[in-house]
C-alpha cells in the first residue's frame, strides 16, 4: 500500500508534465487523496455499473441476433447467445451512451472476438484445436488488416472466407464499426487484435504441449488477451478520440493496460467455476502452479485483481490532474467501462451454472 501511496502522491514524470501541462500538484492530490482507499479485506475493489437501462440492453440484443443469424455464427446457439447478453453488457459498460447503433457497432466487435475464442480457441467441442490455432488466426488476421496479393489468388482467399461465418463476422462488424471510428481509431482496433490473436497461439502451445504455465507467464498472456480489445472503443462510442500521441503516451498506456488487466481477472473470477478442467485461468493457474487450494487461489486473484486497480486508480489520479479534458474523460469512461464490466460478469447467463 504504501508503493501506492507513494506512486500517487510523487510528482507525475518529467516527460508526462511535458505532455500534459495543466493542473498543479495540490490540485492533483485533492483529486487523488480520497479515491486512495483500501477495500474491505477479500472484497473486490471495482465500480459498479453507473446505468442499467435493460430496454435498452434488450434492443442492441435483439438487433445483434439477427446479425449473427444472418452472418450464420453461433449456429443452432442463437438462444445462448442471446442468453449471454452481449448488448446488454455493452449498455452497462458505456453508461454516456443510448444510440443503439453505436451499442451494437460496439457489440458485433464484441461478438465477433468471443465467436472466434469458443470456435476457434476454447470449445473443443464447437470445432477449437488448438494445433490449428495459429493458421486459422493469421487467416482471419487477413480479414482484420486485409491481406493484399494478385487477382487470382485473391479470388481463393475470398472464397474461402465466405465460407468462414466468423471471418464474415469481423468484417461487418468493422464495416459498422468504420461508421463511427476514425482511421487512427480504426488502426488501434486492429493492433489490437493482433495482440489478442497472438495470445490465443501463445495459450494453444499451453494445450498442444500440455504445459500449465508459470504465474508470470499466465499473467503475460493475459496482458495480451486483456478486456482492452473491446474497451479501445471507449471514445468510439461516445463520440471523441483521444488522439494517438495521449493514447499511446507509455503512461497513458500502462494506466489503460492495467485496467484492462485487472478487468479481465474478473472474467476468469467468474467464468472459472464453469470452465473445463483444462481451461487455464488465474485461480486454476496459481492452484496449480503454487499448489494452494482453490478458495486460497480465488482469493489470491481477487488480491492481485485489487493491486493492479489501486495502480490503475493513482495512474489515472495523476494524468487526469495533469491531463487534457479528453484524457481525463477517457480515464473517467474506463473507470465506468470496469463498473459495467463487473456488472455484466455477475448477471449473465454466460456464467451461471446450470
Ligand atoms: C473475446 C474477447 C471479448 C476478447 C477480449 C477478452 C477475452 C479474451 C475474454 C473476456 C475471453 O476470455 P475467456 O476465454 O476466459 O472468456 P470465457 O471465460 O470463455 O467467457
Amino acid at each position: 500500500m504504501s508503493t501506492l501511496l507513494s506512486d500517487v502522491r510523487g510528482a507525475p514524470p518529467g516527460e508526462l508534465r511535458k505532455l500534459l501541462p495543466g493542473f498543479g500538484m495540490s490540485a492533483m492530490r485533492a483529486f487523488a487523496g480520497p479515491l486512495i482507499l483500501p477495500s474491505a479485506d477479500g472484497q473486490l475493489f471495482c465500480p459498479d455499473a453507473l446505468r442499467d437501462d435493460p430496454a435498452l440492453g434488450d434492443l442492441v440484443d435483439d438487433q445483434l441476433i439477427a446479425w449473427a443469424g444472418r452472418i450464420g455464427i453461433y449456429p443452432g446457439r442463437l438462444d445462448k447467445l442471446r442468453s449471454y447478453g452481449f448488448g446488454r453488457y455493452m449498455m452497462l459498460a458505456h453508461p454516456a451512451v443510448s444510440d443503439p447503433d453505436r451499442l451494437l457497432a460496439a457489440t458485433k466487435c464484441l461478438v465477433a472476438e468471443w465467436a472466434a475464442d469458443d470456435y476457434y480457441v476454447d470449445e473443443v467441442e464447437l470445432g477449437a484445436e488448438p494445433a490449428v490455432v495459429g493458421s486459422r488466426l493469421a487467416r482471419l488476421m487477413s480479414v482484420v488488416d486485409p491481406a493484399r496479393m494478385v487477382p487470382r489468388y485473391t479470388a481463393d482467399m475470398d472464397r474461402y472466407h465466405r465460407l468462414q461465418p466468423i471471418s464474415e463476422a469481423f468484417r461487418t462488424a468493422m464495416e459498422h464499426l468504420a461508421v463511427y471510428a476514425s482511421t487512427t481509431q480504426m488502426g488501434r482496433f486492429q493492433h489490437q487484435m493482433a495482440i489478442l490473436f497472438l495470445a490465443w497461439t501463445q495459450e494453444a502451445d499451453w494445450h498442444v504441449n500440455k504445459r500449465t504455465p508459470p504465474v508470470w507467464e499466465y499473467l503475460v498472456q493475459r496482458h495480451l488477451n486483456s478486456y482492452l480489445p473491446p474497451m479501445i472503443l471507449i471514445d468510439v462510442l461516445a463520440g471523441y478520440e483521444l488522439p494517438a500521441h495521449e493514447f499511446y503516451h507509455p503512461e497513458v498506456r500502462r494506466a489503460f493496460t492495467t485496467a484492462g488487466n485487472a478487468a479481465v481477472l474478473v472474467n476468469d473470477l467468474h467464468s472459472g467455476p464453469s470452465e473445463s478442467d483444462t481451461d487455464f485461468n488465474l485461480p486454476r493457474v496459481l492452484a496449480l502452479r503454487e499448489d494452494l487450494s482453490r478458495d486460497e487461489a480465488m482469493a489470491r486473484t481477487v488480491e492481485i485483481h485489487n493491486e493492479l486497480m489501486h495502480t490503475f486508480v493513482g495512474l489515472a489520479a495523476q494524468l487526469s490532474a495533469a491531463g487534457s479534458p479528453n484524457l481525463r474523460r477517457f480515464l473517467a469512461d474506463t473507470w465506468a467501462w470496469l463498473g459495467g464490466s463487473r456488472r455484466w460478469h455477475a448477471t449473465t447467463g454466460r456464467y451461471q451454472r446450470s
